[in-house]
């Protein structure tokens, strides 16, 4: 079974999350487009929360969500016990919150980072695997 990846933003991320459910489709990902499909204004924390409940209740296994910045939808997913979301502009970090951290939500900022950039992070985050060993340590203790 393919992958399902939780998608959500606020206006500011529209037609990159758009951009980006096309692209992880291609590559063999089920997205799990939350929305929203208007660039009416919209608050960010209503969607990082909505995304953030889909991994929590299991539908879908990790999440990629967007605003402006990707930094106050990204604080809002952190809210909700049991997801890890960091905020990536660079690819390195977006594959090492998923092997050092287990994050299982990316979050982006449209308005800081290119299409193209977006779509390599996007990229590096779902191609990592966690390491588990030294890290599961630390990331057991973020639980805890
Ligand atoms: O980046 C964001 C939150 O971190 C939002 O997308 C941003 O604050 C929205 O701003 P505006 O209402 O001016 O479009």
């Amino acid at each position: 079974m393919n992958k399902r990846i939780a998608l959500s933003s606020d206006h500011a991320a529209i037609q990159l999350r758009q951009a980006i459910a096309r692209h992880i489709a291609d590559k063999g990902f089920e997205p799990v487009d939350i929305g929203p499909t208007t660039t009416e204004s919209t608050h960010y924390p209503l969607h990082g929360k909505a995304a953030a409940d889909l991994i929590i209740k299991g539908d879908c296994e990790l999440g990629i969500i967007l605003c402006g910045t990707g930094q106050g939808i990204m604080m809002a997913a952190n809210k909700v016990d049991g997801i890890r979301c960091g905020v990536c502009s660079d690819t390195f970090s977006a594959a090492m919150i998923r092997q050092h951290n287990n994050a299982n939500m990316l979050s982006i900022g449209a308005r800081v980072v290119g299409d193209s950039l977006a779509l390599a992070i996007v990229d590096a985050f779902l191609e990592a695997e966690f390491e588990g060993g030294r890290h599961a340590t630390r990331v057991d203790m973020i639980e805890a």
